[in-house]
C-alpha cells in the first residue's frame, strides 16, 4: 500500500495552504468544528475520538492556515485557547490562582533548535535548558495553603477547572499534608500552587487490565450460574486500551449514585493513579532562582517529582537527550509522548512571558506517534503449522513506528471478546519501534450502528474441520486435520525449510504454498512433507501460484485484464523455432514459414538451487532433521540433545518415555510427545519415505544410545554426573568434556553413576551422591577427571 493512500495518515506533509480568503475561511472553520468536538470528548470524557496525531495535524493545519491569513484569527481559535472549557460533569468550578498553560509543539530536531535559537535571542544570553520527559497523562493544579492540600483542579481552560479534590485524595502518592523538611531546609510558603501530571504507569495499567479480566470472569461465573448461555454474556468489564485516558476517567469518576461495590471498584482505581510536579503556578515571594531548584524543594516537601529530568548548557546536550530518551522511550515508567524542554531561569520566564495559550520559554517535542487509529475491517483465522487458530484484525492499512500495518494478531476468542471489538469499529492501534503490532480497543464513540459482532468460527477456513480445544479447558481452537489440512501441511513444509530446521534455501513461505497449493497443476506435487525429498524437476516446472498481496493476503488482480496475477517460481521460457525446424538452414526455415514463436518450458534456477538444496539436506546433522518433523515441543535445543544421547531417530523411537526425560533438555513434556508422534502412522511414513529417499537418520560413526563416543577414552566405561556450576566449563562445556573424555554424561544420580562433580548450586544431585556414597569431585578434580582419568584423582582429600 502506497504512502499516498488517502486512509494512511501522514503528519509529515502537508497539502498546500488554501490560495484565497474564502476557501481558507472555510476550511478553517471545518477545522474549528472539528477541533472543538475531539477535544471536548478528550478533555471531559476521557475519549480520543481521534488519534493524538490526527488530532496534531489538524491542530497545525489550523495554525498554518491562520499565519497565511491573520485575519482569521478570532479569540475563540482552539489555537487561542488551553484545552476546552469545563463541560460539568458534576464537579465544583475552581478558578486556577494563576493560569495553566499549554505548551506549543515541535516535531522535528530543526524545529526544535530553531524554536531554541529564538529563545536564546530573546533572552540576550545563554541559557541552561531543563529538559524533562513529557508525560502523557493529564494535568492538575494542587494548592497548598499551610501545608495543607487546599485544592486538586483540572486544568479546564486554563482559568477554571474542575475541583476534583475529593478523589485527588484516593492518590497515594499525593500528600494531603506536607512534610516540613530537614531543618534548615525552606520554609513551606502559606499557600502556593504545584503543577504536576497524574498518569497511570505501565505497569498498573497492566494490572487494571488483568483486573477487568478477573472481574469479567467472575461476572460470566455468576451469569452461567444463571444459565445464561456463554455466548450471550455481555462484557461488562472491557480491557481499557490507553492509560491516558483511562487516568483522566478515572479521574473524572463521580462517587454519588454508586453503591458500595462500584465505589470500592473507583476507589482501586484511583489507588493506583501516580504523579509527578512539573511545575509551578501562584507561589508567595518565591526564594528560588531556577525551576529545578523549586523542583527539589517540592521533593523534600514530600511531593513526587520525575527522577528524569535534566539541567543541560547547550542545546547539542538537549538533542542528545531528546535522542536518546526517544530510543529508550519504553525503558520508564509510565507513557511519554515526547520530551519538554523548559528554559530553567525564572527571571527569564518573566522577561519572555507567554502567548494566550503557551509559554514562551518551553516547548514540546513530541515523537512520532506509536497509537493510531483505524478501521478494523474484518476478523479472520490463521491456521498454523500445529492446528492451532488464531483470529487475526484485518485493519485499513495505516502508517505507525516506521512502518505501514494492515494486520494484527488477536490471539483467541476470549481476547477478542475482552477488547470489545467489532468488525467496522474504528480501533486504537500500537506500534512501538519493533515491536508486534496490538489492536488497543476500540473506539465506541465512534460507532454508528453498522458495526457487526465476530464470532469464533466453528470450522476451519482452510480444510472446513471442526476446531476444537486440543485437550478440555484450553482456550485455543485448533483444526484436527493436521495431516491433510492445506494451512498446515503448508506451515509444516515452511517450518522445514526454515534457519532452525534444515535452513534449505527457497523454501520459504511462497514456495512451501506453491508446493502445497498450486494453482495449476491441480494436484499439488506435495500431499504431507512425506513427498518432499521426491520432487522431480518435471513436478516443479509447471507450478504457477497466483501472487498475493503481502499487506492484505489478498490475491492480486491485473488492473487490464482483471485477472489474478499469476507467478510460476520454477519456470524459465525459452522462445525459439519449433522442435521441427531443428537441422534446418535459415532459408529453409524461412521457406517452410518457421517463426521463432515455440515457447520451452526449463526450470528455472530457483528449481535447481531447491533440488540440490534438498539433496544436501539429506545428510545435514540429525538435531535438524529431528527439528523438521514439527514434532511438539521439540525444538533444536531438545533435538540437540536427542540427537547427541542417541545418535539414530531409531534409537529415540526404540526409547522408553524414562529414557528419553533422563536426556538432559529432554523431560517429561517432550518425552510424551514423541511417544504421541511416533505412534501416528502417517508421521512414521515420513520417516519411512525420507529414509527411502536418502535422509540419513543416523549420526555417522554415533556408538549408540547414551555411549562413549570417544572409544577408549579415560572414562570408557564410566558414568559421571556433573551439577551445580563448575568453574571453568559451562553446563554443556562440562557435559561434552565427558563425552570427549569417553565416559557418559547422566542427568540424574543412581546407583549406576561413578562420579559427580558438583559447584555451586548444585542441589538434590549431591545429596543424593551423598546418600549412596557416590565419589563427589569438585571443579579442580573434575578437570583432571576428564583429562587424565580417575588414576589422577586423590580420592581420600575429596570433599
Ligand atoms: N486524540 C484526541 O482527540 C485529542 C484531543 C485533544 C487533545 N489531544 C492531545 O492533547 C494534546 C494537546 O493537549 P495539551 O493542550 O494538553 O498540550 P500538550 O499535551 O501538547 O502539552 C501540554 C501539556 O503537557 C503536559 N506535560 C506532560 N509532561 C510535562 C512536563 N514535564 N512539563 C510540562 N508539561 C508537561 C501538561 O499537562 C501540559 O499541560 C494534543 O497534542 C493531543 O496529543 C488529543
Amino acid at each position: 500500500m502506497s504512502a499516498a493512500d488517502p486512509r494512511i495518515v501522514d503528519v509529515n506533509t502537508s497539502p498546500e495552504l488554501p490560495a484565497d480568503f474564502e476557501t481558507a475561511r472555510a476550511e478553517a472553520e471545518r477545522l474549528t468544528a472539528d477541533i472543538e468536538r475531539y477535544r471536548t470528548a478528550y478533555y471531559s470524557e476521557a475519549t480520543s475520538l481521534v488519534s493524538d496525531a490526527e488530532y496534531d495535524e489538524l491542530f497545525h493545519r489550523l495554525e498554518a492556515i491562520e499565519r497565511e491569513f491573520p485575519e482569521l484569527v478570532g479569540q475563540d481559535s482552539p489555537t487561542q485557547e488551553v484545552g476546552a472549557a469545563v463541560v460539568s460533569a458534576g464537579f465544583p468550578e475552581h478558578e486556577h490562582a494563576e493560569r495553566m498553560l499549554s505548551l506549543d509543539n515541535v516535531f522535528s530536531l530543526d524545529e526544535f533548535r530553531e524554536w531554541a535559537e529564538k529563545a536564546r535571542a530573546a533572552a540576550g544570553r545563554e541559557v541552561r535548558w531543563l529538559s524533562e520527559l513529557k508525560i502523557d497523562g493529564l494535568a492538575i493544579s494542587l494548592a497548598y495553603r499551610n501545608g495543607v492540600l487546599e485544592t486538586a483542579t483540572t486544568r479546564g481552560d486554563g482559568r477554571v477547572g474542575e475541583d476534583i479534590t475529593e478523589n485527588v485524595r484516593f492518590i497515594p502518592v499525593i500528600p494531603a499534608r506536607l512534610d516540613a523538611g530537614a531543618p534548615g531546609g525552606a520554609a513551606i510558603p502559606e499557600f502556593f500552587e504545584a503543577r504536576g501530571e497524574v498518569f497511570l504507569a505501565s505497569t498498573d495499567f497492566a494490572a487494571l487490565n488483568a483486573r477487568q479480566r478477573q472481574l469479567q470472569a467472575e461476572f460470566a461465573a455468576e451469569q452461567t450460574a444463571k444459565g445464561v448461555p456463554e455466548d450471550r454474556i455481555p462484557v461488562r468489564y472491557p480491557d481499557f486500551a490507553n492509560a491516558r485516558n483511562t487516568a483522566a476517567g478515572s479521574l473524572r469518576q463521580r462517587a454519588e449514585k454508586k453503591n458500595e461495590r462500584e465505589l470500592e471498584l473507583m476507589r482501586d482505581r484511583l489507588g493506583r493513579l501516580s504523579l509527578y510536579v512539573h511545575g509551578i503556578g501562584a507561589w508567595q515571594h518565591p526564594d528560588f532562582e531556577n525551576q529545578s531548584d523549586a523542583y527539589r524543594m517540592l521533593a523534600e516537601w514530600g511531593l513526587p517529582v520525575s527522577p528524569h529530568s535534566r539541567v543541560f548548557d547547550s542545546v547539542d546536550e538537549v538533542v542528545g537527550f531528546i535522542e536518546d530518551r526517544g530510543e529508550h522511550r519504553h525503558d520508564v515508567e509510565h507513557e511519554i509522548d515526547g520530551i519538554v524542554v523548559k528554559i530553567d531561569e525564572l527571571e527569564l520566564h518573566a522577561e519572555l512571558g507567554q502567548t494566550s495559550r503557551a509559554p514562551r520559554w518551553a516547548i514540546a517535542y513530541k515523537y512520532p506517534p506509536e497509537e493510531v487509529h483505524t478501521e478494523l475491517l474484518d476478523i479472520r483465522i490463521g491456521i498454523g503449522r500445529t492446528g492451532r487458530a488464531t483470529p487475526y484484525a484485518v485493519m485499513a492499512p495505516v502508517h505507525v513506528a516506521g512502518s505501514t500495518v494492515s494486520q494484527a494478531t488477536l490471539h483467541n476468542q476470549e481476547v477478542v471478546r475482552a477488547k470489545g471489538v467489532l468488525i467496522g469499529d474504528t480501533v486504537v492501534l500500537r506500534k512501538a519501534g519493533d515491536v508486534i503490532p496490538e489492536v488497543l480497543g476500540a473506539v465506541v464513540e465512534r460507532r454508528d450502528g453498522s458495526e457487526r459482532e465476530w464470532r469464533m468460527p466453528s470450522e476451519c477456513p482452510e480444510c472446513g474441520a471442526a476446531l476444537r480445544p486440543m485437550k478440555e479447558g484450553d482456550i485455543d481452537l485448533r483444526c484436527p486435520n493436521a495431516r491433510a489440512c492445506p494451512a498446515q501441511v503448508r506451515g509444516r513444509v515452511e517450518h522445514i525449510g526454515s534457519r532452525g530446521a534444515l535452513d534449505i534455501e527457497v523454501l520459504g513461505e511462497i514456495t512451501a504454498a506453491a508446493l502445497t497449493q498450486p494453482e495449476t497443476p491441480s494436484t499439488p506435487p506435495l500431499e504431507t512433507e512425506a513427498g518432499l525429498f521426491e520432487l522431480t524437476l518435471e513436478q516443479l516446472v509447471p507450478i504457477e501460484v497466483i501472487v498475493r498481496d503481502p499487506e492484505t493476503g489478498e490475491r492480486k488482480t491485473d488492473p487490464e485484464t482483471g485477472e489474478f496475477v499469476r507467478r510460476a517460481p520454477f519456470q524459465r521460457i525459452v522462445v525459439g523455432y519449433p522442435p521441427e525446424a531443428k537441422g534446418l538452414t535459415a532459408a529453409e526455415r524461412r521457406k517452410a514459414g518457421f517463426r521463432k514463436d515455440h515457447r520451452t518450458l526449463l526450470p528455472s534456477k530457483d528449481a535447481e538451487t531447491f533440488l540440490a538444496e534438498l539433496e544436501r539436506a539429506k545428510s545435514k546433522p540429525l538435531w535438524r532433521l529431528i527439528v523438521s518433523l514439527n514434532i511438539r515441543h521439540v525444538g533444536p535445543v531438545a533435538a540437540r540433545a536427542l540427537a547427541d544421547w542417541f545418535g539414530s531417530l531409531e534409537a529415540i523411537r526404540a526409547a522408553t518415555p524414562g529414557e528419553l526425560a533422563e536426556v538432559e533438555g529432554v523431560g517429561g513434556i517432550i518425552a510424551e510427545s514423541l511417544r504421541e508422534w511416533f505412534e501416528v502412522d502417517w508421521h512414521r511414513e515420513i520417516v519411512d519415505r525420507w529414509a527411502a529417499a536418502g535422509v540419513q537418520w543416523e549420526t555417522p560413526g554415533h556408538p549408540g544410545p547414551g555411549a562413549a563416543v570417544a572409544e577408549g577414552g579415560v572414562l570408557a566405561g564410566l558414568t559421571v554426573v556433573a551439577t551445580g556450576s563448575l568453574d571453568g566449563f559451562t553446563r554443556d562445556g562440562a557435559k561434552e568434556a565427558i563425552i570427549r573424555a569417553g565416559g557418559k554424561a547422566a542427568s540424574s544420580v543412581s546407583k549406576k553413576t561413578d562420579f559427580v562433580a558438583a559447584g555451586p548450586g548444585a542441589g538434590s544431585k549431591l545429596a543424593k551422591a551423598e546418600d549412596l556414597g557416590i565419589p563427589v569431585l569438585d571443579a579442580a578434580q573434575f578437570a583432571v577427571l576428564v583429562t587424565v582419568g580417575p588414576s589422577g584423582l586423590d580420592l581420600d582429600t575429596a570433599p
